[in-house]
């Protein structure tokens, strides 16, 4: 019998001793090639059935771990108080009551670019929405170390073994909460669930809802609430410390939302995240996520501006369309515009850049009446564009600026052009996980910028048609 074989033998028993109950039409499985495990039909199974129910006290969360007081007396919280909760269990080895479950998890998610080398991350993920945003994790993750967990084991009342609290086994605890915790409720907040975090994810074709059975609810019926995100917002306090006195239910059910045929995989959903996000947490991507995004700095705009204009014009007009945001959404600041999936910019973008563009007449004119000209005819009051009438703005000079921020932005990607990257994934075998799943963000972030492009041609385009001056229109372009 192989290694994970004896390790999922083990895990059943577990969770027999644990009452944690799932259907005979489930095959839990662990592929050789790359050990990720995942979840099969055995036979038919239909929408509305009950495939799974799993106590609360069988989940690894902070409530339920021994190291409960200390975490508690030490006042650590969210994914820091988690992430001890883990490392202590781990370290009592065959004395922690999780260790059928915890010797069937691999010791870290090594997918997750958390636990990439700075070299890899510079290399694979340069100008994705990632390359930031990783580095600062890691900066982050070494500061909470050394000023939660280092002076935790010092002073904790018991002798903890420092091997198991170290730099390296946090960021190893941090990469499976990551990728593997759920919210559990208000008393539990999010923890590991056994089972239930062995199903797969698929955007917007899940066949397993993840639901929290409540049998002591206001209304004092039974009433359901679905807990298949694992915890966007685990860091939030304000639902961590909500009832903290006791959990309204014992158990966590799974039921099926579809119907799956035997011999194929039941998919979980974590949410409705882009790929970005997607690699960010739990290490993969998805080849067609409707749910991509690209995103463009406020920073990457003033670059521009300062490129055309004096600094003297960005800032006031920066300075205006900051006003103007913030009379009509008080206190939100933007530091950045979303590109959707189908390329169209956020209409916060299009407002600034056609304020940066306006001619300085008529922004003065602007400045007194808030009535912006498009046209020598047509005027437009700016705060009454949204999302569904942004086309307004498209002006053939703010096109011509969406065709520039898109060149800015595509130049982060370094010298390897998309059709490198295209070819680069088509000779990238699957199981070399971190260069393929960064070529797909990489694509599919190209692919947006290249959608971009197309919205502001396609305004071009339709301008030119009614102006009749292509050929002028062109030249401009192509002077870019
Ligand atoms: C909650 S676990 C699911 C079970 C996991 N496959 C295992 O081996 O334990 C989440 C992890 O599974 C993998 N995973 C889940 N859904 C995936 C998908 N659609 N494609 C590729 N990997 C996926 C990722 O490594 C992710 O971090």
């Amino acid at each position: 019998m192989s290694c994970s074989s004896r390790r999922m033998r083990a895990f059943k028993r577990w969770m027999n001793s644990q009452s944690i109950e799932y259907s005979n039409a489930l095959d839990l499985i662990t592929r050789q090639e790359d050990q990720q495990m995942y979840v099969n039909a055995l036979c038919d199974i239909h929408e509305g059935d009950l495939i799974a129910t799993i106590p609360k006290h069988s989940c690894l969360t902070v409530k339920s771990s021994g190291a409960r007081p200390f975490i508690e007396d030490f006042c650590l919280e969210g994914y820091i108080a988690l992430s001890v909760a883990l490392m202590y269990e781990k370290s009592l080895g065959q004395q922690s009551p999780w260790f059928g479950y915890l010797q069937l998890l691999p010791d870290r998610n090594p997918d997750v670019p958390l636990l990439w080398s700075l070299d890899e991350i510079d290399e694979l993920l340069l100008g994705t929405e990632l390359h930031k945003t990783v580095k600062e994790d890691k900066a982050l993750v070494y500061e909470d170390w050394k000023a939660c967990i280092v002076p935790f084991v010092k002073s904790a009342p018991i002798q903890l073994n420092p091997d198991y609290f170290d730099l390296e086994q946090y960021l190893a605890a941090k990469s499976l909460i990551s990728s593997r915790s759920f919210q559990i409720d208000d008393y539990y907040g999010f923890g590991m669930v056994p089972l239930a975090d062995l199903f797969n994810h698929k955007t917007d074709g899940e066949d397993v809802h993840f639901t929290s059975v409540s049998s002591h609810s206001e209304s004092d019926t039974d009433s359901s609430e679905n807990i298949e995100n694992p915890i966007d917002d685990y860091q939030n306090e304000d639902i961590l410390c909500q009832n903290q006195n006791e959990s309204t239910t014992d158990i966590l059910e799974m039921i099926m939302v579809r119907d799956v045929k035997a011999g194929t995989e039941v998919f979980n959903t974590y949410g409705s995240m882009g790929n970005a996000a997607l690699l960010h947490r739990y290490g993969f991507t998805e080849p067609d996520n409707p749910y991509n995004i690209v995103n463009i700095d406020l920073e990457l705009v003033l670059q521009w501006s300062s490129s055309i204009f004096s600094r003297r014009h960005t800032r006031s007009r920066l300075s205006m369309w900051k006003k103007l945001h913030l009379c009509e959404f008080p206190g939100q600041q933007i530091d950045y515009f979303e590109i959707s999936s189908d390329g169209e910019p956020e209409v916060e973008l299009l407002k600034l850049i056609f304020i940066i563009l306006l001619p300085e007449k008529a922004y003065n004119e602007f400045d007194r009446s808030k009535v912006a000209l498009i046209s020598d005819k047509k005027g437009i009051i700016l705060s009454e564009i949204s999302e569904t009438n942004k086309k307004l703005l498209l002006t053939e000079r703010v096109q011509g600026a969406l065709l520039s921020l898109a060149g800015i932005r595509e130049s982060c990607y370094g010298l390897r052009s998309m059709e490198d990257d295209v070819e680069a994934l088509k000779a990238c075998p699957f199981t070399n996980r971190k260069l393929y799943h960064s070529l797909v963000l990489r694509i599919c972030e190209r692919r947006i910028l290249k959608k971009l492009r197309a919205y502001a041609y396609a305004g071009v385009r339709h301008l030119n048609v009614c102006n009749g001056s292509t050929s002028t229109l062109r030249k401009k372009f192509r002077k870019r």
